[in-house]
């Protein structure tokens, strides 16, 4: 699978875990930093990412911040984005299975990288189940629309 990847200071060390952990899976993983450890702007490491998601160049994004929340926020607003911030295993499974996520937020202040490790396992091993789901995540698509 294609994935790209992006953090801002307080997930660095954590996406540079979960980098390591995807290669020697043997997925593709484009890392758009940042590469040092100084404070940066979390948002447009997020718009980033998500651009590479919905211009179809990665199959899924991944996010890491100090909570993942500001990630998440941020992800949000861009259309087509459907971006969740997860601390367990269920949930980053539900997201995939029923709210076809696309792109995965974690906080590294929150959840220790064992943890995360297999919460990007759980998320990239579930499939979306469509169905009613389909029409649930369509709604959000075509309020999304809408406000454009
Ligand atoms: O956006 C966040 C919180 O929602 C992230 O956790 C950031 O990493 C955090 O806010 C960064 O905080 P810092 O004090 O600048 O390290």
């Amino acid at each position: 699978m294609k994935l790209v990847i992006g953090s801002d200071h307080g997930g660095i060390r954590l996406k540079a875990a979960i980098v390591r952990h995807l290669e020697e899976l043997g997925h593709e993983v484009k890392d758009i930093g940042p590469f040092e450890n100084k404070s940066v702007d979390y948002p447009s490491y997020a718009f980033e990412v998500c651009r590479n998601v919905t211009e179809g160049h990665a199959d899924l994004g991944i996010l890491c911040c100090g909570t993942g929340i500001g990630m998440s926020m941020a992800a949000n607003k861009v259309h087509g984005i459907r971006a969740a911030v997860v601390s367990d295993c269920f949930s980053a499974e539900m997201t995939r299975q029923h709210n076809n996520c696309n792109v995965l937020c974690l906080g590294e202040r929150v959840v220790g990288e064992g943890l995360a490790l297999k919460i990007v396992d759980s998320w990239m091993n579930a499939e979306f189940e469509g169905d009613r789901h389909q029409r649930r995540v369509d709604l959000i698509t075509e309020y999304e629309s809408n406000k454009r």
